[in-house]
C-alpha cells in the first residue's frame, strides 16, 4: 500500500494582510515551497495524491463551539478593520477573508488522510495544510490555529471507525495546548508533545505545559509533555526521548492509529525554534512510529517558519513514509544536561501510570519554586546561548543526504532444498572465495558449516555482504545449518574489510560468544535468558530477561530503552541479526525487532537463522520487505526484575554509552 499526499494550493490564498511582528512568519511559501520540493525530488509523483474538502460543521463541531463556528464563518464578509477588530480577541494569530476557507480545507484534508489509511487505501500519509491547527481551543483560535485539525481527526477516528486508541505525537517546537484541552480527560487518545519551554519563558507561556501536567480524572498518565528548557537541542536529545519516554508508552498504549503534529520548526535554522536538529531527524523520528498500529500514520503539517529547512524536513518525512531507506546519523554524543533532566521529570512524572516506566529514578530534588526563578549564573549562561543561538538565520547544516532505493531489496541465500520465500530476490550466484579466506574458514571451523557446501554458502555470503555494503541490495536473510558457527565466520572473516562497524543482535542465546572484540568494530548485543558471567567489555552487551526472548513485553522494553539508543550512537554500517535456534521470540516481536533496526545501516540487515527454523522465514521475509509489523497485543507488566536489570544496565554503561543516559 502506498503514501497519501495531500495538498490544495488554495490554501496558499490567505496571509497577513497588515504589520504584526508575531504573525509574519506564517507565510503561504511555507506551503508552497513544502510542495515543489516534493515536486522536484520526484517524491510527490510516488505519493497517492488525495484530493482536500472542506470539513463539515458537525466535523468541526467535533472540537470547537457553535459560538465559535459561527463567528469564524463571519469573517469572510468582514472588511478590514472588522478583521483586525475580531483578530484582537485572539493571541498570535491573524484572520483573512479566505482564511476561513483555508480552514476548513486544512481540517477537510486530515479527515480526507484518516479516511485514506483507515480504509486501508493507503498505508500511511501526509497533509500538507495552514493554517496549522494544534494551538486552537473549544471557542479561540491561537498562535497562527484555527481549527485544531489533527483533534478533529482524532475525534473523527474514533466515531467514524470506532478507533479505541489514538496516538498523537506533536514533535513542532511549540506546545499543542489546543491539543492537550481536548483530551486531557480522555484515556482513548495519548497526547505527547515536547516543546521549547525555557521554564515558562517561552510562548504560550502555560504552567500547564510542563511535564507534570499529566493528564486528569481518568485520562491521568495519558498527557505527556517533554519541555526543551533550553534552545540547541539536537538529534541526541530528540531520539533520547523517544526512545526512554515515548515509545515504551507508545509500545504499552499500542494505539490503533498515529496522527502527528508534524511541525517542522523544531529544525535547525527556524526562527521560532532556535533548535539544532538537522532536517535528517524526521526521517528516524517518523520510522520510529511506522511500527505501531500496524503502520497506520496520519501526519498533518503544523508549523516550520525556515523554509529551506521546512522543505528538506518534509521531504525527510515523505521519504520514510514511502519506505525508503534512512540516512545515517552521525556522531549522536548522547542527550545535553537540560534534556536528560526533561526527560527524566517526564519518565518520573508518568512512572505510576505506565508499567514501562515502573523504574524511572527521581530527579533530583530541587525546589520547584526556584526553577522559575533562574540563577544569575544560568541567565548570563542563556544570554551567551541566546546570543549565539539568535542567528539562526546564519545557521549553517548539510543538504540531507541522497537515500536511495537499491536495485533489490530483500535477497536470500537458502539450501537448494528450500523455497525462496515470495518478494525475496534468491542469491545464488558468487564468485568464489580467495583460497585464502576459504583455508581461513576451514582451519577455523570444522563443523558442518564449511563443508563443500559450507564453502557454496560462505561465498554466496560474502557476495551478498559485498552487494549489501554497495547498496546493490537492501537486506538478506540467511538459512544456514549451523547459526553460531556462522555468525562467528561473518563476524571474524566476511566483514572484516568490507565494512567498518557490525552490529550484532543476538536473539537467544546457544553458547557463549566467544568472540569480543575491543577495538569496536563489532558491538554485540545478546538478549537471553540467562545472564552471562562473562567479563564485559564495552562492546559485548549481555541482556538478561528472566523468562527469556518468549516475554514480549521484556523483550519490547530492552529493544527500545537499550538497543535502539545503543544502535544510534554505534552507528553501525551494517546489522547481523541472529536467531538463535529455540530463542522463542514471539513472531510479532520478531518482526517489530527487523522493523525497527532498518533505522541503522541504511536499512543493511542481514539476517541469520537456522535451517530447522525455516517456518518463520515468510514473517521474517515480510518485515525484511517493509511490511508493517503486527501490533505487540496486550503486553503484559514486565518482569520487576527485568525493568530493574534494564535500569541497572543502562546505570553501568552509560559513562560508555552516552545515549544511554535517563538520569541526571
Ligand atoms: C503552529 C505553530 O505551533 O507553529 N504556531 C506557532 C505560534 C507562535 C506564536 N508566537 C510567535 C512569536 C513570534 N516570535
Ligand atoms: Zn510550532
Amino acid at each position: 500500500m502506498g503514501t497519501a499526499l495531500l495538498y490544495d494550493e488554495e490554501m496558499t490564498k490567505y496571509k497577513l494582510l497588515w504589520v504584526d511582528a508575531a504573525c509574519k512568519i506564517e507565510v503561504p511559501e511555507r506551503l508552497i515551497v513544502s510542495y515543489e520540493a516534493l515536486v522536484r525530488s520526484g517524491l510527490s509523483d510516488r505519493c497517492i495524491s488525495i484530493p482536500a474538502r472542506e470539513a463539515s460543521d458537525s466535523e468541526i463541531l467535533l472540537v470547537h463551539s457553535e459560538l465559535y463556528l459561527e463567528a469564524v464563518k463571519k469573517t469572510p464578509y468582514m472588511t478590514l478593520e472588522d478583521l483586525k477588530e475580531f483578530t484582537l480577541q485572539f493571541g498570535d494569530v491573524y484572520f483573512h477573508p479566505n482564511i476561513y476557507h483555508c480552514a476548513k480545507l486544512a481540517s477537510g484534508s486530515a479527515l480526507q488522510l484518516v479516511d485514506s489509511v483507515m480504509t486501508g487505501k493507503v498505508r500511511n500519509g501526509i497533509a500538507l495544510v495552514r493554517p496549522p491547527g494544534h494551538h486552537s481551543m473549544h471557542s479561540a483560535a491561537n498562535g497562527f490555529c484555527v481549527f485544531n485539525n489533527v483533534a478533529i481527526a482524532a475525534r473523527y477516528a474514533k466515531q467514524k471507525y470506532g478507533v479505541k486508541r489514538v496516538l498523537i505525537v506533536d514533535w513542532d517546537i511549540h506546545h499543542g495546548q489546543g491539543v492537550q484541552y481536548c483530551f486531557e480527560d480522555d484515556p482513548s487518545v495519548l497526547y505527547f508533545s515536547w516543546h521549547r519551554y525555557e521554564h515558562q519563558n517561552f510562548w504560550p507561556n502555560l504552567r500547564e505545559s510542563d511535564y507534570d501536567s499529566v493528564g486528569k480524572e481518568s485520562g491521568a498518565g495519558f498527557n505527556i509533555n517533554v519541555p526543551w528548557n533550553n534552545v540547541g537541542m539536537e538529534n541526541s536529545d530528540y531520539l533520547s526521548v523517544f526512545c526512554h519516554v515515548l515509545l515504551p508508552v507508545a509500545y504499552e498504549f499500542c494505539p490503533d492509529l498515529v496522527l502527528v503534529c508534524a511541525g517542522f520548526d523544531s529544525a535547525i535554522g527556524d526562527p521560532e525554534g532556535e533548535m539544532c536538529a538537522t532536517p535528517d531527524i524526521f526521517a528516524h523520528l517518523t520510522h520510529l512510529l511506522m511500527n505501531l498500529a500496524g503502520g497506520k500514520l496520519c501526519a498533518v503539517l503544523e508549523g516550520g517558519y525556515n523554509l529551506t529547512s521546512l522543505a528538506q524536513s518534509v521531504c525527510q518525512t515523505v521519504q520514510t513514509l514511502l519506505g525508503d531507506p534512512l540516512p545515517q546519523l552521525a556522531n549522536l554524543r548522547g542527550p545535553c544536561k537540560s534534556a536528560v533532566e526533561s526527560l527524566q521529570c517526564a519518565r518520573s512524572a508518568h512512572r505510576r501510570y505506565w508499567s514501562f516506566l515502573k523504574h524511572a529514578t527521581d530527579p533530583p530534588m530541587t525546589d520547584i519554586s526556584t526553577k522559575h526563578i533562574k540563577s544569575a549564573m544560568e541567565e548570563e549562561e542563556k544570554t551567551e546561548m541566546a546570543e549565539e543561538e539568535r542567528c539562526t538565520e546564519g545557521k549553517v547544516w548539510p543538504e540531507p543526504p541522497e537515500r536511495l532505493c537499491p536495485p533489490v531489496c530483500s535477497a536470500s541465500v537458502l539450501p537448494d532444498d528450500v523455497a525462496c520465500p515470495d518478494g525475496l530476490k534468491r542469491l545464488s550466484s558468487s564468485k568464489d572465495l580467495e583460497p585464502l579466506l576459504v583455508s581461513k574458514l576451514k582451519n577455523r571451523f570444522r563443523t558442518a558449516a564449511v563443508d563443500g557446501d559450507g564453502v557454496t554458502t560462505f561465498s554466496r555470503l560474502y557476495t551478498l555482504i559485498e552487494k549489501l555494503v554497495a547498496n546493490e541490495i537492501r537486506n538478506g536473510l540467511v538459512l544456514v545449518p549451523d547459526v553460531a558457527a556462522v555468525m562467528m565466520c561473518v563476524v571474524q572473516d566476511l566483514t572484516s574489510d568490507l565494512v567498518k562497524r557490525v552490529l550484532v543482535v543476538c536473539v537467544g542465546k546457544e553458547k557463549e560468544l566467544d568472540y569480543v572484540t575491543t577495538d569496536g568494530k563489532v558491538l554485540v548485543v545478546q538478549i537471553s535468558s540467562e545472564d552471562s558471567e562473562e567479563q564485559r567489555s564495552k562492546y559485548y552487551i549481555p541482556v538478561c530477561l528472566k523468562k527469556g526472548c518468549s516475554d514480549t513485553s521484556g523483550f519490547i522494553q530492552a529493544v527500545l530503552g537499550l538497543l535502539l539508543p545503543l544502535g544510534y550512537e554505534y552507528n553501525p554500517d551494517l546489522v547481523l541479526l541472529v536467531r538463535m535456534p529455540g530463542s522463542g521470540v514471539v513472531d510479532s516481536m520478531w518482526q517489530q525487532l527487523i522493523g525497527l533496526l532498518q533505522g541503522f545501516a541504511k536499512g543493511h540487515t542481514l539476517v541469520l537463522m537456522q535451517v530447522n527454523e525455516k517456518a518463520c522465514m515468510g514473517s521474517t521475509a515480510s518485515a525484511l520487505l517493509g511490511h508493517p509489523a503486527p501490533p505487540l497485543q496486550d503486553l503484559q507488566t514486565p518482569f520487576p526484575e527485568d525493568g530493574d536489570a534494564l535500569e541497572r544496565l543502562r546505570e553501568r554503561l552509560q559513562a560508555d554509552w552516552k545515549m544511554l543516559q535517563t538520569t541526571s
